[in-house]
């Protein structure tokens, strides 16, 4: 409004300024719930409908860990097999990355739903040490479902997904993973009154729809 103003009056603002006043603090949306919840399914569905960037914090260290060069290969391919949480250095740094070159590519892209992060407390003080004050957590989505539909949907994605955690033995592992480390930072967001459940248990559909419906309302 007020370069509109400016411009009109014919007075130049350089065109630095410009920019600085279009890059935007990022707006995170943090996607949390069990192994399988559908996380995955559902941002892919939010990235369709609304102006997100989908990061996942899982294929992210899945790609670090398949990058030639990677120093942190070995350690990111055993920790996902033991379905355990990878030091939050490495995964901030991927997060972080990303979110820059999306914004330096398109400054318009500056709401992220950012998947499967934090989860844990050494997630959780990694994110605040690195980007409090840098972004803004609008609040947390999360995908309710019992263990016994996270194992059975994990277990039927393993069929094709070619993840070395999509079976029996690593799910045990990421379910109690979940369970001691990821539900108390939910919890932790619960009593800032920042996170949105969704009854992750009924059909794509449906979840997308109880979706579409928060973020309707969250603007
Ligand atoms: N609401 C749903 N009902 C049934 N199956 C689902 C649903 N949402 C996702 N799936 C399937 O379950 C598996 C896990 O979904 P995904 O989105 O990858 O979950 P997450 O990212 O939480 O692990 C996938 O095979 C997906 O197709
Ligand atoms: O911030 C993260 C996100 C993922 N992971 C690891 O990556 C695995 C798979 O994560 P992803 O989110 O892809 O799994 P999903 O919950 O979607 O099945 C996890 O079990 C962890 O071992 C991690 O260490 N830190
Ligand atoms: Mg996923």
């Amino acid at each position: 409004m007020i370069f509109h103003l400016l411009s009109r009056l014919s007075v130049k603002v350089p065109s630095v300024v410009y920019r600085a006043a279009l890059i935007m603090k990022p707006q995170v949306v943090f996607v949390l719930g069990g192994p399988g919840a559908g996380k995955g399914t559902q941002c892919a569905r939010i990235v369709e409908n609304y102006s997100y960037t989908h990061l996942s914090a899982g294929d992210l260290l899945r790609a670090e860990r398949s990058r030639e060069g990677s120093e942190f290969g070995q350690l990111i391919d055993s920790y996902i097999k033991d379905g355990k949480i990878v030091p939050v250095e490495i995964t901030i740094n991927l997060l972080r990355k990303a979110m820059e070159e999306t914004m330096e590519m398109d400054e318009k892209k500056f709401r992220f739903l950012i998947d499967g992060f934090p989860r844990n407390e050494d997630n959780l003080q990694g994110w605040t040490t690195v980007m409090e004050g840098k972004a803004n957590v609008k609040f947390v989505l999360f995908f309710d479902c019992t263990s016994e539909v996270c194992i059975d949907r994990c277990l039927e994605r393993g069929k094709s997904s070619g993840r070395t955690d999509d079976n029996r033995a690593s799910l045990e592992k990421r379910i109690q993973t979940y369970l001691q480390s990821t539900r108390p930072i939910i919890s932790l967001y619960e009593k800032q009154g920042k996170v949105r459940t969704v009854d992750a248990s009924r059909g794509v559909d449906e979840v997308f729809d109880h979706v579409k419906a928060i973020l309707d309302k969250e603007g």
